[in-house]
């Protein structure tokens, strides 16, 4: 089967993109008829041939949100192939997702995370998906203070789209990039993040970098 991929659906920011590339497709089907080859050859562009394994049956919606340029999708590419993607940055447009099937306490479970766009200008496409939601990991850039300042305001944004029960997570990421900072401002700002209200224990708290320390 020929699939064409949309151009402007995964990276790429750009005047060619349009709300309408953003509809949900949904695989319907007997098990082993090839859903999940279908949508591997459609992400990737080839036919994996391999042993057969069945989709698993829970699964979670996750979203990654924060200010562009904060790492979310370095976080993503990182969480689900080990790789940190250094090198230009290329902001996200729209919304992008991936799978990745972890095991909790012996049950396998698929997470599908929804990358989202930093950017201003897609918060109407990225508005429509937060209510699909059962987790928000919500990011900022530790050496970038507006991105921390923004918090606030992505949390009204959640407030109004979410789910009344979504779980928030806020992360704190690129601490490996405050390495050229003085050590006492960099310890400064750590933390004056550490005393926002996410540590008080209303949320959990993450501090997350990449690549690995030299
Ligand atoms: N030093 C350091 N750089 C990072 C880290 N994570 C991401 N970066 C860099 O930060 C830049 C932005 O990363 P992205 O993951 O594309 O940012 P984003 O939040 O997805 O941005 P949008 O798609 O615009 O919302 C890239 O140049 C990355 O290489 C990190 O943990 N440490």
């Amino acid at each position: 089967m020929d699939l064409q991929r949309l151009d402007s659906y995964q990276g790429g920011a750009g005047p060619d993109f349009h709300e309408h590339v953003l509809h949900k497709t949904i695989l319907v089907g007997d098990s082993g008829v090839g859903k999940t080859s279908l949508l591997v050859q459609f992400d990737q562009g080839k036919f994996v041939p391999g042993s057969f394994s069945a989709t698993v049956g829970i699964g979670f919606t996750v979203m990654l949100l924060g200010d562009s340029g904060v790492g979310k999708t370095c976080f993503l590419i990182r969480f689900r192939d080990g790789a940190f993607l250094s090198g230009t940055f290329i902001a996200t447009v729209g919304i992008d997702f991936r799978n990745k099937v972890v095991t909790v306490d012996g049950v396998r479970v698929k997470l599908q995370i929804w990358d989202t766009a930093g950017q201003e200008r897609f918060r109407s496409v990225t508005h429509a998906y937060y209510r699909d939601a059962q987790a928000l990991l919500l990011l900022y850039d530790i050496t970038n203070k507006s991105s921390f300042d923004n918090i606030r305001a992505w949390l009204t944004e959640i407030h109004e789209y979410a789910q009344r029960d979504v779980v928030i997570m806020l992360l704190g990421n690129k601490i490996l990039g405050t390495r050229y900072m003085d050590e006492d401002l960099r310890w400064e700002r750590v933390n004056l993040n550490y005393r926002h209200p996410f540590e008080a224990g209303h949320h959990p708290f993450a501090k997350r970098s990449y690549p690995p320390s030299p």
